[in-house]
């Protein structure tokens, strides 16, 4: 190993996401540019900013949805950078859409099963699947955790919205995940169900991290204990929520500007 890759590697040490110099460009335009930041294995982070800063541009780095067209990615010092979307998510990488992509003619156990099964050794196997295995346990063990004991039998079209975001992220779980990158979880969500949202992430076990993309402040700052605030497609200020409240900048440029 040269000095550069071993200052590199140490760099990455113990960080559970290393971004360095990510940029994205369509065409002439830089939907991201130089985007530097780590996360530590179960760091809770909130990427916030106004429309078009780059969020969801980022997301699609992280996940190989795109490739960057510089910097480099490592997820628990592995460089990821050019890996495809499945192979970051056998090594723990997890996500959620702002559009949904449940199966909404299956019920709720079911839905969370076929993801267990998705992510385990035996998704290719034809036995029909028994109520005691360990992945139906696993599934129940998932529903439990966002809160949908009581529904876990009724088909998902049936649910409410707020309910079903709460099974997107029991999807987001399944199979062990080590981070899972959270997109506009309280978009469409009643006061009501945006606490319950609040209570389940925050209870989440701590060894795993997130990146949340959100536009409510209310929930994004109770449930992270760091923030990146992206403007025009660059890191304009990191720090804990309450510096990021209060910082004058932020109220001006994204806090009391029409933010939509
Ligand atoms: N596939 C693409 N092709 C061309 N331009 C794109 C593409 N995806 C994003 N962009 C542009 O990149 C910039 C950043 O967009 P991005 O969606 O990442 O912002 P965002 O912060 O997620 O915004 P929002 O809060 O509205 O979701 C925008 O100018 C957008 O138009």
């Amino acid at each position: 190993m040269n000095s550069a890759a071993m200052a590199s590697s140490q760099v990455s040490a113990g960080n559970a996401l290393e971004l360095r110099g990510i940029t994205k460009r369509f065409g002439a335009l830089s939907a991201i540019s130089d985007v530097t930041l780590s996360v530590r294995p179960g760091e809770r982070r909130a990427v916030l900013g106004s429309n078009g800063a780059g969020k969801t541009t980022l997301f699609n780095c992280i996940t190989g949805d795109f490739l960057p067209t510089a910097g480099f990615i490592r997820f628990f010092g592995e460089d990821v950078t050019v890996f495809p979307p499945h192979e970051r998510i056998r090594r723990g990488l997890r996500r959620t859409y702002q559009i949904s992509s449940l199966f909404t003619g299956l019920s709720v156990l079911d839905n969370v099963y076929l993801a267990c099964r998705g992510v385990s050794r035996n998704r290719f196997s034809l036995l029909r699947p028994h109520r005691d295995d360990a992945l139906m346990h696993a599934a129940s063990a998932l529903i439990d955790a966002v809160h949908l004991t009581a529904d876990r039998d009724r088909i998902v079209g049936e649910l409410a919205y707020g309910q079903q975001r709460q099974l997107e992220i029991a999807l987001a779980l399944s199979g062990a995940p080590r981070f899972i990158l959270f997109d506009e979880p309280a978009a469409g969500l009643s006061p009501t169900e945006r606490r319950d949202l609040v209570a389940i992430l925050t209870s989440l076990p701590s060894h795993i991290g997130y990146i949340i993309i959100e536009h409510d402040m209310d929930v994004a700052l109770r449930v992270v204990e760091s923030v990146t605030m992206m403007h025009n497609g660059r890191i304009f200020k990191e720090g804990r929520p309450e510096e990021i409240e209060d910082d004058p900048e932020v109220q001006e440029l994204y806090l009391g500007g029409g933010h939509g």
